[in-house]
């Protein structure tokens, strides 16, 4: 089998006007859709990020991987590094937002291509995706209920307010976890915070949770912008109350500090994000869960090394996510399917989505009981709704958007918005 043609199409879709350590969410969210198709007609899917520092660098392999194996994983491997070593000096990403890493470019423009090449190996073999990472070990997936402090509508109303309104007060925050909770079935919940409204208030919504969800573990994610005191303070409030710290402060040195003085397992997407970050974060005692994210950890098999990794030094292991449609939640499932140490559910931005702006076929996937359910179709399980790419890449040529910014987004509403770390 041989690849004969590769594709990478840009699409945007509407997204709520969610607050984070940065500033707040831009009305639509950037994805690429990933189409590998062999000579015999098959075709591998993957999604990765759609901003303009990594959709350079998939548009620029495409031409590179005709002719390829799809078998050939080192081979793709290859491609990519010598892709981004012609690539120009200042085609490197910044960070887009807490927890986005587009400039590590290898690890992202590989796992992209890797999850559609691994799609397209098992189409091709009639089995599912997670046979080829070495077979389930659970047949549904948890994730959480992951909440965002918010406004009711984006500034200038660029579209009709989304349904889930204000989410400001701790009772409205309860009330979005109810709403999340009763579609979804979610067993756990994580408080996005690290935004505007400061600390206090935030951990007033984990205690609102707490009083109204008893028993259901809670988690709280400022996105390193509070420093070690803050981060020290805000634990003394919510000790108990929480099953992980999830990156109250920069830095594997704070991170470190903040575990050594409260005891509380702290998770991260911020500090590990690498294998040299994580050989640094053992030594430091920095973190004892690590939340992986195979869109920037270099694939579905890189997890897997990440997972067992974990296992061998003791930490917990999850998933990280960022605004996402129904081909990065099949691929995430699939791997978290065979890692057979998965400690926590898993986050997921996926109810935030609007029903119909989904890319595959049937509409979005179904979240019962809190859980992505794994079939034996084979390949990720999906097919792509080729009149709702259509759709969603004229959304992202007419959007306005090509790279994620949410410090430029806050400033219309707050000039005086600069991007500070940490800011509490
Ligand atoms: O756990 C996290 O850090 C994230 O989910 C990162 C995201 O960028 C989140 O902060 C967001 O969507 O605003
Ligand atoms: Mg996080």
């Amino acid at each position: 089998m041989k690849i004969k043609q590769v594709r990478v199409t840009p699409i945007a879709f509407r997204d709520a006007p969610l607050l984070n350590a940065s500033g707040i969410h831009e009305p639509y969210a950037l994805r690429s859709i990933i189409e590998v198709e062999s000579d015999n007609g098959t075709i591998g899917l993957g999604e990765s990020y759609g901003d303009a520092p990594v959709l350079s660098v998939l548009q620029a392999m495409q031409e590179s991987l005709v002719g390829l194996d799809p078998f050939d994983l080192n081979g793709l491997r290859a491609r990519v590094v010598k892709t981004v070593a012609a690539l120009k000096p200042g085609t490197v990403g910044a960070e887009l937002a807490p927890g986005s890493h587009p400039s590590k470019q290898v690890a992202n423009a590989y796992s992209a291509f890797e999850v559609a090449f691994l799609d397209l190996q098992a189409r091709s073999l009639g089995m599912p995706l997670v046979d080829l990472l070495g077979g389930a070990v659970r047949d549904e997936v948890p994730f959480s209920a992951y909440l965002f402090l918010k406004y009711a509508e984006h500034v200038g109303s660029p579209y009709k307010p989304d349904r889930w309104g204000e989410g400001i007060s701790p009772e409205q925050i309860v009330a979005q976890a109810r709403t999340m909770i009763e579609e979804n079935g979610f067993k756990s919940i994580k408080l996005k915070a690290g935004t505007l409204l400061g600390p206090e208030h935030e951990v007033a919504c984990i205690k609102a949770l707490r009083q109204a969800f008893p028993g259901t573990p809670l988690r709280i994610d400022p996105n390193g912008n509070w420093s070690v005191e803050t981060s020290l303070r805000m634990a003394e409030l919510m000790g108990d109350d929480l099953q992980y710290y999830e990156d109250p402060c920069p830095g594997l040195e704070g991170m470190a500090e903040v575990h050594k003085r409260t005891g509380i397992p702290l998770a991260t997407n911020m500090v590990v994000t690498d294998f040299d970050e994580f050989r640094r974060s053992v030594a430091l005692n920095s973190v004892q869960i690590v939340l992986a994210d195979h869109h920037y950890w270099g694939g579905l098999r890189d997890t897997q090394i990440l997972a067992r990794m974990c296992d061998t030094f003791g930490l917990g292991v999850s998933m990280h996510s960022n605004s996402h449609l129904g081909i990065s939640l099949m691929a995430m499932t699939h791997v978290a399917a065979a890692v057979p140490n998965l400690s926590y559910a898993c986050d997921t931005h996926y109810p935030w989505q609007e029903p119909d702006e989904e890319v595959i076929k049937g509409g979005k996937l179904p979240i019962v009981d809190g859980c992505v359910k794994l079939t034996r179709a084979p390949g990720l399980g999906v097919e792509l709704d080729y009149d709702q790419l259509a759709k969603l890449h004229e959304q992202f040529l007419g959007c306005g958007i090509r790279q994620r910014n949410d410090v430029t987004q806050m400033q219309k509403y707050d000039p005086s918005w600069k991007a500070l770390k940490p800011r509490f």
